[in-house]
């Protein structure tokens, strides 16, 4: 439904986005990630069809945003950060007139308008002026705008943010009820926002997408991610040697003594391997106990921490450091190393 395929942005000399390429299925929730100034709202921006990208296309529904604007912005909501609403005017005398701007037919305006508003659960407030409404009823009348004229698109950029709790929750799930019938880009600097409403993720860190995957297929994949923490006791340097030898093993370490002589050991395995069996034997095999075993798993909060750190060693003895999967920009799902 939607195809963005080498898109740059620059600003006189500053770079807003470098080659973002990704696509969105339709019904799918994607979920744009990124901290602040990471070029979520340029792209956005650019895929509504209101700001020219410097090179790279996008197409939306097969028509091209540069070329067939008129056609893309027919199939098109977009919420920008800030939503353009007229304070002086009622909620449905305000979706009204957008609904005139969007060409929806006359005759279809009051089924559009009505609809709009039951969607967004705006009938108390539709003879109320924007300018008395609170903040989330705002985020509200500006997702009605965006649905008025029925688009199978939305765009919606930071949609919750400045909302208090119980906001956030009300626009989160009113955002999912129109997944069923929409194709929605959701760009967010707030990561339960994705957990919560997005089924594929997109990465993107200094104008560049450096990921893009399930939230479960990105925390599984993650270098430094899953794995077990083991309890035992005995040698310690040599159990650890013995586990290392392991395929299945991408690192282990010893991450704490209790006052007896038992440890803990952390060990991380390679991407969709189970080497738990494998561990217990080599333990068992050098006759040292087991008296505790877990899993850990990477939340997609480790995911967005590791990929956007700033600086942080390489962790060379793995050999899968920073550089194995930030360069080049990781592949659908892979975060590792190109497994
Ligand atoms: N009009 C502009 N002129 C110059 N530089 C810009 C302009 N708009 C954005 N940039 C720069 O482009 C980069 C990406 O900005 P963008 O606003 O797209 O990021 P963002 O991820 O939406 O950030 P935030 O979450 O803070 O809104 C930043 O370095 C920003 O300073």
């Amino acid at each position: 439904m939607i195809e963005v395929e080498h898109l740059s942005k620059t600003y006189g000399s500053t770079s807003g986005i470098q080659d973002v390429t990704f696509s969105v299925e339709a019904g799918e929730i994607l979920g744009f990630l990124g901290p602040n100034g990471a070029g979520k709202t340029t792209t956005m921006r650019i895929l509504a069809g209101y700001l020219p990208a410097s090179s790279g296309t996008v197409r939306i529904a097969g028509y091209d945003v540069h070329e067939q604007s008129l056609a893309v912005r027919q199939r098109i909501g977009y919420l920008p950060e800030t939503p353009p609403l007229y304070l002086d005017m009622t909620v449905e005398g305000f979706l009204y007139f957008v609904a005139r701007l969007k060409g929806v037919a006359a005759g279809d305006r009051h089924r559009r308008v009505k609809a709009a508003i039951e969607r967004c659960n705006l009938q108390e407030k539709r003879r109320v002026l924007i300018r008395k409404l609170s903040k989330g009823f705002r985020q509200r009348v500006g997702i009605a705008q965006a649905i008025v004229h029925d688009p199978p698109v939305i765009i919606l950029d930071e949609p919750t943010v400045g909302l208090d709790p119980r906001q956030i929750i009300d626009v989160r799930n009113l955002i999912k009820s129109l997944a069923d019938s929409h194709t929605i880009v959701l760009s967010t600097h707030i990561l339960p926002e994705v957990s919560m409403t997005c089924n594929r993720v997109a990465i993107i860190n200094r104008g560049q997408i450096i990921a893009t995957g399930t939230p479960d297929s990105l925390e599984a994949n993650l270098a430094g991610g899953a794995g077990y923490e083991i309890e035992t006791e005995g040698d310690s340097a040599a159990a650890q040697q013995l586990i290392k030898m392991l395929p299945s093993v991408r690192s282990v370490e010893s991450i704490s003594t209790t006052e007896t002589n038992r440890y803990v050991l952390r060990v991380v395995s390679q991407p969709t391997t189970e080497p738990g069996p494998d561990i217990v034997a080599v333990l068992v095999g050098m006759g040292l106990k087991i008296y505790e075993m877990r899993r850990t798993r990477a939340s997609l909060e480790d995911v967005f921490l590791e990929l956007t750190m700033e600086e942080k060693p390489l962790e060379s003895e793995s050999g899968v450091g920073r550089g194995g999967f930030l360069n080049p920009p990781v592949q659908e799902s892979g975060v590792g190393s190109g497994e």
